[in-house]
């Protein structure tokens, strides 16, 4: 499916952040048929998430596994060989050279997608310097999207600020997944590059992952569906 195919409901991918897998589940059951992609990060994969990739995968629910890996190239192959296995739609790595070299070469013939990480969207031009980069964001967004394109990466992982000017460098092909993502009204905590729903796809993002503004929701349902909405208004 190239990324101008996926319909408006699907586009929204709900991080499960949530601190067990029995309240992972009760989220999941709350948000019921509204919400069909799910991401499992650190929080939920490290508090024994992971058969929880295989069992949404298996009862007809994508995943985003969200690991970030990150490692010499020979422990990140062998690790993305071992999550080829689980039944993952989207896996993460960091989006470093040979780190994506290891990645592309462990997912082998899978179906698994890898997404590369090219600068999280909780840093500005500030904290890339504070942390020893000579590039601002701009700059090393595009640089790392270029790399990742040429070592045959299946889709981005950006701020939305950067998807119009990320569109023209990778095309249709590769997918564009923004996290980053608040609603009009919704507190952004630790973000710093952020837009709304509506806003990010018009900027050419394919997939939105929301956290916060969806699992901390006093209605969550409601808040997916608002954003689903949105979306769909967003594509026209
Ligand atoms: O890879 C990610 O999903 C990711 C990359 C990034 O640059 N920024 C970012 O926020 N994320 C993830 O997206 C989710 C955003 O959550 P909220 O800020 O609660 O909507 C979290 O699970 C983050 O780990």
């Amino acid at each position: 499916m190239t990324p101008a195919e996926i319909a408006p409901k699907d586009r929204l991918i709900v991080a499960l952040d949530l601190p067990s897998v029995d309240a992972a589940e009760a989220m999941i059951a709350k948000l019921g048929d509204s919400v069909t992609f799910y991401k499992i990060g650190y929080r939920l994969a490290y508090a024994g998430g992971l058969p929880l990739v295989t069992k949404l995968a298996d009862g007809g629910k994508k995943v985003f596994l969200d690991l970030k890996l990150h490692d010499i190239g020979n422990t990140v192959s062998q690790g993305v060989e071992s999550i080829t296995r689980l039944g993952a739609t989207f896996l993460t790595v960091h989006a470093y050279p040979q780190t994506m070299k290891g990645a592309v070469e462990g997912r082998g013939s899978s179906k698994l997608k890898l997404l590369a990480v090219t600068v999280l969207t909780s840093y500005n031009d500030d904290d890339l310097h504070a942390a020893g980069f000579r590039l601002g964001v701009s700059e090393l967004v595009e640089a790392r999207a270029r790399q990742a394109q040429a070592l045959g990466i299946d889709g981005l992982v950006s701020s939305p600020e950067e998807a119009e000017g990320l569109r023209k460098i990778i095309g249709r092909q590769m997918n564009l997944v923004t996290p980053g993502i608040r609603p009009a009204g919704a507190a952004i905590g630790d973000q710093k590059r952020i837009m709304t729903p509506g806003r990010a796809i018009a900027a050419g993002a394919d997939y939105l992952v929301v956290g916060r503004p969806v699992v901390e929701a006093a209605d969550p349902r409601a808040a997916a569906d608002a954003i689903q909405a949105e979306i769909a208004q967003a594509l026209g």
